[in-house]
């Protein structure tokens, strides 16, 4: 019996969660495993219903469980509160810095009935499958931040950006393992040339290479890289960046697949686990049925894998993904001329027909 908490959270969350949870009761089904599910409150549904957007109980959930699945959260009715009220301070990322989640796979793969829908052309993305390694824990998001009002008027904003040794070698390490796994490439990204924090990063990717010399390492400044991932995507392999680089490149390299709604994700380094999608709350579709189900039901494919060990069941929700992607079911997001459009249920129905 595998325990599962399930964060809906905001906006679209409550709509997409649900759907990864009926494709594991029809794989749970197919292949006899249990799995058991508790439902806890975050981001500004628990604001709502709490007063605070991470309430005690739910960290609790989450530590009982052996994994997790978040949808996502926020949304524009929580942006004027307080920011250690606010779902994205107040929940999410204080979320992931408890739990130790300092590790987020995002794996970027184009889908071969999706190589038209990219926005590039399909000989450029054709075939993509690249891994990005995003440190969770640390850097900007999480630094000392704080408004100072100058006498003349305005204000002086402090951002603070920090990371330690250790926090930058356990991420590189897992990039080189990953890399070793994979393709033995592995491509650093910094901004080595300006930021200080950059400069720790290199030396020790660096350093840890000398102890992986069958991996093939490049560095690589981030602006080079966005560029990079939109010119020629498939030099890359492996790509591990800290935190703030790889939330913005991901969400790049996320359209080379099609949608935001494509990408899953794996938040690794502590107990507990955490799978989520890599987009947000989506506030501009919520409620409509329209959200693209698919990259949270893959982030519970990415569940079984990582955390339970279940293969089998995960390679068979992916291939369900493929087969309905090729039979020509379409959400919104990822609509083209010619395929059968439908909604966040239906498509989930498609899914969980695929499985059998
Ligand atoms: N992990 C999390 O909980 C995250 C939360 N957020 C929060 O989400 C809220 C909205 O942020 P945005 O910047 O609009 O980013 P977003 O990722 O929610 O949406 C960006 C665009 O992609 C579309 N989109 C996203 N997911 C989709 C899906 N599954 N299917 C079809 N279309 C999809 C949206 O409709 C929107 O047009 C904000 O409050 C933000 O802070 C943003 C990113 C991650
Ligand atoms: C609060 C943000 C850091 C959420 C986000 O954009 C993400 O994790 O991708
Ligand atoms: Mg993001």
């Amino acid at each position: 019996m595998y325990k599962i908490a399930l964060l809906p959270g905001d906006g679209i969350g409550p709509e997409i969660v649900p759907q990864a949870v009926r494709v594991l009761q029809a794989v749970g089904e197919k292949y006899n495993r249990e799995f058991q599910f508790e439902t806890a409150l975050i981001g500004g549904a628990a604001y709502d219903a709490t007063g605070h957007p991470l309430p005690e109980e739910t960290l609790d959930v989450c530590r009982n469980a052996d994994a997790i699945i978040l949808g996502a959260v926020g949304g524009p009715k929580w942006d004027n509160l307080e920011p250690h009220l606010r779902p994205e301070r107040g929940a999410l990322l204080p979320l992931r810095k408890k739990l130790g989640l300092y590790a987020n796979l995002r794996p970027a793969v184009v889908n071969p009935a999706l190589a038209d829908a990219s926005t590039l052309k399909a000989d450029i993305v054709s075939g993509l499958d690249v891994m990005i390694i995003r440190e969770l824990t640390g850097g900007l998001y999480f630094g000392e931040k704080r408004r100072e009002d100058l006498p003349g008027g305005g204000q002086k904003v402090v951002e603070t950006l920090e990371y330690t040794t250790a926090e930058i070698e356990r991420v590189v390490r897992l990039g080189f393992e990953m890399a070793r796994k994979r393709n033995k490439k592995l491509s650093s990204v910094d901004k080595a040339n300006v930021l200080e924090s950059s400069r720790l990063w290199r030396e020790i990717v660096e350093r840890l290479a000398e102890e992986y010399p069958d991996v093939e390492l490049n560095h690589i400044l981030v602006d080079n890289c966005a560029m990079q991932l939109v010119r020629n995507p498939k030099q890359f392999d492996v790509m591990v960046t800290e935190n703030m680089f790889g939330d913005i490149l991901t969400d790049l390299a996320s359209q080379l697949t099609g949608s935001i709604g494509m990408l899953p994700s794996a938040s690794l380094g502590g107990e507990v686990a955490l799978y989520e999608p890599i987009h947000g709350s989506a506030p501009d579709i919520a409620g409509k049925n329209l959200a693209n189900p698919i990259a949270t039901i893959l982030s519970a494919a990415m569940m079984l894998r990582i955390s339970f060990g279940l293969e089998t069941e995960a390679a068979a929700i992916e291939q369900a993904v493929d087969r309905v992607l090729q039979q020509g079911y379409r959400t919104g997001d990822i609509m083209q001329p010619g395929k059968i459009k439908v909604g966040t249920v239906e498509m989930t129905e498609e899914i969980i027909k695929a499985l059998e």
